[in-house]
């Protein structure tokens, strides 16, 4: 069934079975690398504020769970610029800071993201990313968990809006051209 958000129309992508079942085997491989680690998982809001309630409670180990906020993109588009408010209370020094995002696209929030946290001189900085635009991605750093490898088409549900809107849908849609 297709949705209409603002002017637009998204048809169905992933599922939310697809979903649960992709988080549930990306929170069995976080556990078994960071079972010997200190872990921070550090969600990017807005976006990532479904995959993190899922994805933590799908890591069976004692993990801190924190938040940031970031924002580039206005409508379909990337302002190029993230806004990174860094108001991070816990000491992040000596610890296993894993990033919590639900869709790396070009890149470039987490590249700058990266570089503020390394600041802090963390033990390491891992990536988990719902999903993932391999053909839209312009930088080189790896991303350690992927999802789902996503064509190079806007998507909006579980987390992510098309202007606000769409957040709370339960499967993912992508745009209709
Ligand atoms: O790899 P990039 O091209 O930088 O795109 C990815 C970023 O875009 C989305 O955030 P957005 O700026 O839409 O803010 P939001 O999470 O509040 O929706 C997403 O949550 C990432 O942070
Ligand atoms: N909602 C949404 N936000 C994004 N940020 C970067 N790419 C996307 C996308 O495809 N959908």
């Amino acid at each position: 069934m297709s949705k209409k958000i603002h002017d637009k129309s998204f048809e169905i992508f992933l599922t939310k079975e697809e979903i649960e079942s992709r988080v549930s085997s990306l929170g069995a491989q976080i556990k078994k690398d960071f079972e010997r680690k200190d872990p921070v998982l550090l969600g990017v809001l807005k976006g990532c504020f479904v995959f993190m309630a899922d994805l933590s409670r799908a890591i069976d180990l004692p993990v801190e769970v924190s938040f940031i906020r970031l924002q580039s993109y206005e409508g379909f588009h990337s302002t190029g610029k993230p806004q990174i408010s860094l108001s991070i209370k816990e000491k992040l020094e000596g610890r296993d800071i894993l990033i919590v995002e639900d869709i790396v696209d070009t890149g470039n929030s987490i590249y700058h993201l990266k570089k503020e946290l390394e600041d802090l001189k963390p033990n390491s900085v891992s990536i988990v990313a719902l999903l993932h635009k391999a053909d839209a991605f312009r930088f080189n750093y790896p991303i350690d968990y992927v999802g789902f490898e996503i064509p190079n088409k806007f998507v909006v549900g579980y987390g992510l809006d098309y202007d606000d809107l769409g957040r709370n849908l339960p499967d993912i849609y992508q745009v209709i051209d």
